[in-house]
């Protein structure tokens, strides 16, 4: 029997899992553009677009590795092993896609709702990869918080590196995700709980 739409969307969200090793191949620019396409659709309160990508292609891996170094160096790390170990992280795959969140201060838009959008964005994103066939892993670490690093990548110390997203293909196939119990995380609002309600007076 055909498999319906809804089906096919709903196994591709729970076939979603993070893959920590990640190989060849990577998306090709249209793949990518694919993704990125899907991911400006997220929920965008007064469409502030506060979502920003940055593509490090396979061949400049080792220097945003440089980078890294310079940024936990930074931020204070004197241990030498975990400046050196820094410097490879970006060789766990093959395409790494920055996932920066620009904030502003808008009268009606709060900074939390632009850093949720940036997260239904980069969402997006990875289950557009995931239905194109490659895998990824939503990586942040350390090193996001470091002002060099913000800096470098043009955005102020108030902006956030809300990802790192490594993009590639698993290595192998992965186990089925558990199942998901999801009325453990649902309840039923009950209308005639009561309620205290603060008096102003108080
Ligand atoms: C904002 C954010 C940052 C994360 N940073 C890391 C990270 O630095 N290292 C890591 O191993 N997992 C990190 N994770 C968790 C993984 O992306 C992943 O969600 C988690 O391992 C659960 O696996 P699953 O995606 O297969 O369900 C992060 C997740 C989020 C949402």
């Amino acid at each position: 029997m055909m498999e319906s739409v809804v089906d096919i969307v709903h196994q591709n969200m729970h076939q979603r899992q993070s893959i920590g090793h990640l190989l060849q191949p990577a998306p090709n620019t249209e793949q990518l553009e694919l993704a990125f396409q899907a991911a400006l659709t997220a929920p965008d309160h007064h469409r502030l677009k506060p979502t920003k990508f940055v593509v490090i292609s396979p061949e400049q891996r080792e220097a945003f590795g440089e980078l890294l170094s310079q940024a936990l160096v930074d931020l204070g790390e004197t241990e030498i092993a975990q400046i050196e170990r820094v410097k490879n992280h970006p060789l766990r795959a093959p395409l790494l896609v920055l996932a920066l969140t620009t904030l502003q201060d808008h009268p009606k838009v709060p900074h939390f709702e632009q850093i949720l959008s940036s997260g239904a964005a980069i969402q997006n994103f990875i289950l557009s990869l995931q239905v194109q066939g490659f895998s990824t892993i939503w990586r942040s670490g350390a090193v996001v918080k470091s002002v060099l690093l913000k800096e470098a990548l043009g955005i102020t110390a108030h902006d956030l590196v809300s990802g790192i997203i490594y993009i590639g293909t698993a290595a192998k196939a992965i186990a089925p995700r558990a199942e998901i119990d999801a009325q453990q995380y649902v309840s039923h609002w009950h209308e005639h709980h009561e309620v205290n309600v603060r008096s102003s007076e108080q």
